[in-house]
C-alpha cells in the first residue's frame, strides 16, 4: 500500500458493520446488498467438493539436500500450486504458533473496542491506512460487509505513528514482532519459488530492495443475509507475495476464482494462507498468476483475517524478468516504477483482476 493520501471525494455514508449488528437490523441496508451476478451463491458450492488449495509443507523445503526426494517432490508441489493456482496453505512455516496467537488475540481486542476508541485511528476516505473501509471512492459504490484496520509496517517511513494504537494492551509490540516474522517468512517462500523457476534463489531478494510490508486485518461480522452480501469484494492482490492467517476455528469466508468457480479455502489449524500477488504475476511474465478471491459472510459466525502484503520497495523498476521472455513468450507487461503501481491500486476500487491492467501490454494474449 503507498502512503496515505487524502483526495476531495465524496463516498457518502459509511456504516460500521459491527455496529449495524448490534441494532440487530431486521433488512440489510441498500448500500450492502450486491447486484444479483455478484451475490455469493453460497448454497451452490458444494462443501463435498474435493478441489482444494493445495499444501506446502515448508520444512521439506528447508531440511536436508536439495537433491532429495523430500525436497524435489515438495518444490515439485510448489511449482504446481503456482503455476494452477496462484495459492497455497504453508504448513510448519516456523512462524511461532504463540505469536500467531497472540495476533489474532490483540486483533480481536482490537475490533472489540468500543467505536469511539477505533474511530482514533480513522482511514481517511480515499485512503488504506487505519481502521474503516478501504478502497471506497464513490457515494453509490457498494459497500463490504468488513470493518478494516490496516497499518504501513516495514519500512518506518510508510508507517503513520498516529495510526498505531495504544490500545489493546501489546498491540503494537506484537504487530512488530509478527511482522518480522511474517518478513522472514516471505523471504524463504521467495527463495524457493525462485529455484521453481530455475532462478537464483536471491533474485527477488536483490531485486527488491527494502521490502514495503502492509498488515490488514479484516473483521467480517456475522451477517443474517449472507446470500446478498460480500464480506470483500472480488480483488488480485497487488503485492509480490500475500500471507493470510485466519482466526481459529474460522468458518470459511476465503473463496478463490478457478476455472469459473468460486472454491472455498477450507481452514486448516496454524496453517498460513499463501497468494500469488500481481507483481510476481509480471515479473514471470504471466507464468506464475495473481488469483481473484473474495470473502464471504456467515450466518452466525463472525470471521477474523490477518492480513500482510509484501512487495518491492516503491523506487523499484518492475517489468517481465529476462529469463522470463523469448521470442515464443513475448512480453505481456510494460515496464513500470512499483510506487506508481501500488498508488494506482489503492486509489481504485477493488474490481477483480482490472490493477493488472494498468501493467499489460494492449493486445497481447494475458492469459
Ligand atoms: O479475509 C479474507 O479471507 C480475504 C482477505 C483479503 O483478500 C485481503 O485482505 O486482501
Ligand atoms: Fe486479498
Amino acid at each position: 500500500m503507498a502512503p496515505a493520501q487524502i483526495f476531495p471525494i465524496n463516498v457518502g455514508h459509511i456504516d460500521d458493520v459491527q455496529e449495524l449488528n448490534k441494532t440487530k437490523i431486521s433488512s440489510i441496508p441498500q448500500r450492502f446488498i450486491r447486484d444479483r451476478k455478484e451475490r455469493p451463491k453460497v448454497s451452490r458450492i458444494n462443501p463435498f467438493c474435493q478441489k482444494t488449495i493445495p499444501v506446502i509443507d515448508l520444512s521439506r523445503l528447508q531440511k536436508g539436500n536439495r537433491d532429495d526426494h523430500g525436497f524435489q517432490s515438495e518444490l515439485q508441489q510448489l511449482t504446481d500450486s503456482c503455476e494452477h493456482w496462484g495459492f497455497f496453505q504453508v504448513i510448519n512455516h516456523g512462524v511461532d504458533l504463540g505469536l500467531l496467537e497472540s495476533i489474532e488475540k490483540v486483533a480481536m481486542d482490537f475490533f472489540m473496542m468500543p467505536l469511539e476508541e477505533k474511530q482514533k485511528y480513522p482511514m481517511n476516505p480515499g485512503t488504506v491506512q487505519g481502521y474503516g473501509q478501504a478502497f471506497v471512492f464513490s457515494e453509490d459504490q457498494k459497500l463490504d460487509w468488513c470493518n478494516m484496520f490496516a497499518l504501513g509496517v516495514e519500512p518506518h517511513s510508510i508507517r503513520n505513528p498516529k495510526l498505531w494504537p495504544s490500545k489493546p494492551a501489546n498491540f503494537s509490540e506484537t504487530l512488530e514482532e509478527y511482522s518480522k516474522e511474517i518478513r522472514k517468512l516471505c523471504k524463504n517462500l521467495l527463495k524457493y519459488i525462485a529455484v521453481s523457476l530455475n532462478l537464483d534463489e536471491n533474485v527477488f531478494e536483490e531485486m527488491f530492495g527494502v521490502a514495503v510490508q502492509a498488515a490488514r486485518m479484516n473483521y467480517y461480522p456475522a451477517c443474517p443475509r449472507p446470500d446478498l452480501v460480500l464480506g470483500l469484494s472480488p480483488h488480485s492482490d497487488g503485492s509480490a507475495l500475500t500471507v493470510l492467517q485466519q482466526g481459529k476455528g474460522s468458518s470459511v469466508g476465503l473463496h478463490i476464482f478457478k476455472d469459473n468457480n468460486w472454491i472455498p479455502v477450507q481452514p486448516i489449524p496454524n496453517a498460513l494462507v499463501i497468494n500469488i500477488g500481481d507483481t510476481i504475476e509480471v515479473l514471470t511474465n504471466g507464468k506464475y498468476k495473481s488469483v481473484e478471491h473474495r470473502a464471504v459472510t456467515h450466518k452466525e459466525k463472525d470471521r477474523l483475517s490477518i492480513v500482510t502484503f509484501y512487495a518491492p520497495s516503491y523506487d523499484v523498476e518492475i517489468g517481465p524478468m529476462a529469463e522470463m521472455v523469448d521470442e515464443n513468450n513475448p512480453p505481456k507487461y510494460r515496464r513500470y516504477n512499483h510506487g506508481e503501481y501500488s498508488k494506482n491500486y489503492v486509489t481504485n476500487k477493488l474490481q477483480g483482476k482490472k490493477s493488472l491492467e494498468f501493467a499489460k501490454i494492449p493486445n497481447m494474449q494475458n492469459n
